[in-house]
């Protein structure tokens, strides 16, 4: 199957939240609050989920959706203002529109997994976006437990090669036909996107997290040692990371267990494995092990993940075990 439509769809969900997320990130202060986890989410999170989801669900009725957000975190007295500058954000589309009914895209999110489901991270990296950073948004169709499509706008990356610097871009994948990138204004200009042919892991350039809290840092510049690397890592937040690994810019990604034991929640790794994979590359758990989205929410029997150009894949595996 080609999932022609599925792609066609996502790719106009994806462009339509980015732009969202682009205006307000332009007008940022005071668009954040706190969830329950301590963790942040800003009016554009909600707004771009529940663009990606109505878009979908108009598609595809019948497929959950496992995104991020929900409603319920708007749902307060005190955060009905809130609520109303999302809604804000969907009126010029959806002119009219009732926040009730911006809830109910919002929860079209709150799927299960099953045979055929998306999932969602409508902004990934939000202290990215808030500190006017790298962020994404990160959207994959996942069939039979393998991801088919998989798609990552990243609104603060440029595209290359003479592109316009600030138009962004947007990663996408079908599995077996290739990873592609596009800008992230309507131009449908398409370019194949590889991963670089480092083959001496002691060359390898390395990406981590910014958030220190989110991947052990001690620990990939151990591993960084062993392998005889001198380069420091590059530091970028979100999802964008896998991009970058997909287009040559970097040869490898470590996201390494941290002491609080984190479980890796699935979206956000689906849009950036399956791009990374058909640029040529490689992604696996600490332990060598293929991530497995079977398990609804969360990567639950995974630990860690290493992206890597294929070629130094092995070499990496082995310096994470020793410094385990
Ligand atoms: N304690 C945590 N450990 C690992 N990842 C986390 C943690 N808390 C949030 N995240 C998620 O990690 C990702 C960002 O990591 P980084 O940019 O450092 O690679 C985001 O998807 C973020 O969610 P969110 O989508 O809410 O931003
Ligand atoms: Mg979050
Ligand atoms: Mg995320
Ligand atoms: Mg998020």
């Amino acid at each position: 199957m080609g999932f022609e439509k599925e792609l066609a769809t996502a790719l106009e969900a994806v462009r339509e939240a980015s732009e969202i997320c682009r205006k307000v990130q332009k007008e940022i202060a005071g668009s954040s609050l706190e969830k329950d986890d301590r963790s942040p989410v800003t009016i554009a999170d909600f707004a771009s989920q529940a663009v990606v989801c109505r878009i979908l669900t108009d598609a595809f009725p019948n497929d959950p959706i496992i995104g991020e957000e929900t409603a319920a975190d708007l749902l307060s007295d005190e955060r009905r203002p809130f609520l109303d500058r999302v809604v804000g954000l969907l009126t010029p589309a959806n002119p009219g529109v009732h926040a009730e009914t911006v809830c109910g895209w919002i929860d079209a999110g709150r799927g299960d997994g099953g045979d055929r489901f998306w999932t969602l991270d409508p902004i990934d990296g939000t202290k990215g976006f808030l500190r006017g950073e790298q962020y994404a948004v990160s959207l994959a169709l996942i069939v039979d437990g393998q991801i088919v499509v998989s798609l990552l706008g990243c609104p603060n990356l440029s595209a290359e090669d003479g592109w316009d610097r600030d138009t962004g871009c947007l990663f996408s994948a079908v599995r077996g036909k290739g990873a592609t990138l596009r800008r992230l204004d309507g131009s449908n200009e398409t370019k194949p996107v590889r991963v670089s042919g480092t083959g001496k892991a002691s060359a390898a350039r390395f990406c981590e997290s910014v958030e220190s809290g989110h991947s052990a840092h001690g620990r990939s510049s151990q591993i960084a040692a062993l392998l005889g690397i001198e380069s420091t890592p590059v530091r970028l937040d979100s999802q964008a990371k896998y991009g970058v690994v997909a287009r040559g810019e970097a040869d490898a990604y470590l996201r390494l267990p941290t002491k609080a034991g984190y479980r890796e929640k699935i979206w956000d790794h689906a849009g950036g494995v399956l791009v990374v994979e058909e640029a040529g590359g490689k992604v696996s758990d600490v332990d060598g092990k293929p991530l497995e989205f079977t398990h609804g929410r969360e990567l639950s029997a995974n630990r860690g993940v290493i992206v890597s150009n294929g070629l130094i894949h092995d070499a990496l595996l082995e310096a994470v075990a020793r410094t385990a």
